[in-house]
């Protein structure tokens, strides 16, 4: 099975930022409650990332015991997670600009056993507007079933560009609840 995403004729490939910190570069998490890469969200995937070539980025995920679905095996939910991550974190180091998903598909070529460590290379393959098009692939690169060469799974990701107003309605519930108002404007 592959996806029937297409990329639109109007598309604009973006240009590096002027002070793009070039392949290898760690980047940041965004958020230290993100269920992707935040330290401070114990049950989430603590996936890292560093630059890559131009617009891309890789992101690494060990696929812990309790990512599991079918028996030993990676849950699908959470592979797309990954994929949400990995494709928003490629959008914000191309554009310096934050993005919510719009719409989100993935193609599952093999099953991702637990106790591997995944590379997922993300990238964005241009913008019309405010959509940011990316997309992203996954490959074993360390414990059961590594194979660098096979893709495992991939992904196409409409992204959405948006103001810091778009997460300032979120801060009261930072902590699930209404609450105090949080300090967002890092995200
Ligand atoms: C900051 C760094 C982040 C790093 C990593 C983060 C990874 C995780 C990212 C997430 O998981 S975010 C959480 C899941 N997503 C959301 O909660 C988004 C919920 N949706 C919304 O808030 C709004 O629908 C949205 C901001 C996406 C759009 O609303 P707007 O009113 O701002 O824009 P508008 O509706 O005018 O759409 C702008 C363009 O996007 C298009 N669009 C919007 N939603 C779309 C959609 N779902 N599918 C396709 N296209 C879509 C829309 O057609 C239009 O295209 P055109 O320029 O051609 O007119």
């Amino acid at each position: 099975m592959s996806s029937t995403w297409t990329l639109p004729d109007d598309l604009v490939v973006p240009e590096l930022p002027a002070d793009h910190p070039g392949p290898g570069a760690p980047i940041p998490q965004h958020w230290g409650r993100c269920f992707g890469c935040g330290d401070d969200q114990p049950s989430g995937l603590k996936m890292d990332f560093v630059i890559g070539e131009g617009l891309e980025v890789i992101g690494r995920l060990e696929v812990a015991n309790r990512f599991q679905g079918g028996p030993g095996f990676i849950h699908g939910g959470i592979l797309m997670t990954a994929f949400d991550e990995a494709q928003g974190m490629a959008c914000s180091a191309a554009l310096r600009a934050a993005v919510v998903t719009g719409h989100f598909e993935t193609d599952f070529a093999r099953p991702i056993p637990l106790g591997s460590v995944l590379e997922i290379r993300a990238r964005v393959e241009g913008t019309v507007r405010r959509k940011v098009y990316t997309s992203a692939d996954a490959r074993i690169v360390d414990g059961p079933l590594a194979d660098p060469e096979v893709v495992v799974a991939s992904s196409s990701g409409l992204f959405v560009t948006v103001g810091h107003e778009h997460f300032e309605k979120g801060r009261r519930f930072a902590d699930g609840l209404p609450g105090p108002d949080r300090d967002v404007s890092a995200f």
